[in-house]
């Protein structure tokens, strides 16, 4: 009589040979493995043995599969989820808030990034390049405020050599408000970082992408005419106004105001745009005509969110034809040429007009060729303001000096000398210093808005050259003829060169 051992085993051995085909179908093409491992099985006496043997190939061969199961158990389960996209500006909220955690600091696999917003120290001086180091590919559990949180992040490469990412933050539980809770966090800790700048918005693959947060810039440093100034800012603020809002629903109009500035290149008109933005608190979405195409000018323009500055740069790119799938467009010289790809005016007047249209939007178009554009595109409606910027005049000049030199209000140049001396009567040896060196700031700046020509160069011109002296006031008002002859002539070789360039162009398209 055989022992109940040897029938285990005999009984064991028997199950076990009939799996080798069952097996087969899991593992195809390593049948010559699969049996031979299964024949080593099947001649070890003990069924425990086989048993475990059986289940470490299990584990050998299905541990990719269990570890994907035992990674998503909890997250099914016990995890709460919440995905972070990103492009979305709350992906630069959690990331900042992340870089900031010491966990970040002990994560195995990083993405190390420089100059990541803002790159000011609490100090108030500019951090050069700093690093920053966040866990990247992977998962890293953390603990805040007693729960436990697992931040995970998985980077790929996509088509066209573009990063894709996936962010999600979970935590061990169910109430998804600390989920909540936590990337409020993350969003307070974001706008103290933001607090007192502008943030401007680019475009990558035709989505909208926070480039970098700038110091707001303050109207006062752009010189312009003081009433344009004036007028812009009044009519903007009106427009943002609540009551302003209420009245534009209550009569069913879009809630949107547009502006067109145009004038040569160097007048100012984004950097009043940025400063509009600063001064209202809102946020830059910059799109740069000659860069996009229909296509991905009707996407952006559908992903705007519903109060912002939107600065359409060189709106005459556009095509002149108002048809779809335009070929035409203005070149730099007024003269049509073929281009392909290109924004069509009437997909342009259609993102303008359209329901996607975002509500409560300061839309500015700028351009340096006003006269290239279509009238359809600069009516009432889309461009409610034009506004001319111009070259220098004397009291830009004047203006742009102090700017460089001191912060002597501008209406100070204004007064007569009588009033400089009943200052000094009534000042102290300290104030008289100053009183003598804003006098002869002063008669620095006519003299040098007297040898710059009005009306000839534009402010950035003006101001490179006086940047180029920024602590020598004196220097600049004697070099500053030398300045003009040297730009007149540089001038005259441009357009030397630009009129060879035209006339070779013109003799090619001839043959
Ligand atoms: N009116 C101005 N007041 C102060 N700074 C100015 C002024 N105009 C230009 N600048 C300076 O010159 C540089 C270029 O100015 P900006 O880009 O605003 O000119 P723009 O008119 O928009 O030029 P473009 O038409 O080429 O886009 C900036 O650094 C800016 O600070």
């Amino acid at each position: 009589m055989a022992s109940s051992g040897e029938f285990n085993a005999s009984h064991i051995q028997s199950l076990l040979s009939e799996q080798t085909p069952f097996l087969n179908l899991f593992f195809p093409g390593l049948a010559p493995v699969t049996s031979s491992l299964w024949a080593l099985l099947t001649v070890i006496p003990n069924g425990y043995g086989g048993l475990l043997c059986f289940c470490g190939l299990l584990l050998v061969f299905g541990k990719p599969h269990l570890q994907v199961t035992m990674r998503s158990i909890p997250n099914r389960h016990i995890a709460t989820t919440i995905d972070v996209p990103h492009r979305d500006e709350a992906y630069d909220m959690l990331i900042s808030w992340v870089c900031a955690q010491p966990f970040a600091q002990s994560a195995r696999t990083s993405l190390v990034t420089v100059n990541l917003k803002p790159t000011t120290s609490g100090d108030g001086l500019i951090d050069k390049k700093p690093l920053h180091f966040s866990p990247c590919n992977g998962r890293s559990y953390f603990w805040h405020k007693r729960n436990l949180f697992i931040f995970a992040r998985h980077r790929s490469q996509e088509q066209f050599g573009c990063t894709r990412e996936e962010v999600t933050l979970s935590y061990f539980g169910r109430n998804s408000g600390v989920l909540r809770e936590l990337l409020g966090e993350c969003r307070s800790h974001y706008m103290g970082l933001v607090e007192n700048k502008t943030c401007v918005f680019e475009h990558e693959n035709d989505r909208w992408k926070s480039s970098r947060s700038k110091s707001k810039r303050d109207a006062a440093t752009v010189v312009i005419k003081e009433h344009l100034k004036k007028m812009l800012i009044d009519d903007v603020a009106e427009f943002l106004d609540p009551q302003t809002r209420s009245w534009y629903y209550a009569r069913s109009l879009p809630y949107q105001r547009g502006y067109l500035f145009y004038g040569l290149p160097g007048t100012g008109k984004s950097s009043f745009s940025l400063s509009i933005a600063g001064r209202f608190d809102l946020d830059l979405y910059v799109l740069s005509i000659p860069s996009l195409s229909d296509r991905s000018l009707k996407t952006l323009f559908a992903e705007l969110p519903q109060q912002c500055v939107v600065l359409l740069e060189d709106v005459d790119a556009v095509g002149l034809d108002r048809s779809q799938g335009v070929i035409t467009d203005a070149s730099s010289d007024g003269r049509p040429q073929k281009s392909a790809g290109k924004v069509s005016l009437s997909t342009l007047l259609n993102v303008l007009d359209g329901i996607s249209s975002s509500e409560g939007r300061v839309l500015i178009m700028t351009t340096n060729h006003i006269e290239h554009l279509d009238p359809a595109l600069i009516r009432p409606g889309r461009a409610d303001m034009r506004v001319e910027f111009q070259l220098a005049d004397r009291d830009m000049i004047i203006q742009l000096f102090f700017f460089i030199y001191g912060s002597e209000p501008s209406n100070l140049i204004q007064r007569d000398g009588s009033e400089d001396s009943a200052d000094e009567d009534s000042a102290d040896e300290d104030s008289k210093v100053n009183i003598t060196h804003n006098r002869e700031l002063r008669q620095l700046a006519k003299k040098l808005a007297a040898k710059i020509p009005e009306f000839e160069f534009s402010p950035a011109k003006i101001m490179s050259f006086l940047l180029a002296n920024k602590h020598l006031p004196r220097r600049a008002v004697a070099d500053v003829g030398a300045w003009v002859e040297k730009s007149r002539e540089e001038r005259k070789k441009l357009s030397r060169t630009n009129s060879w360039v035209l006339n070779d162009e013109d003799e090619i398209d001839d043959h």
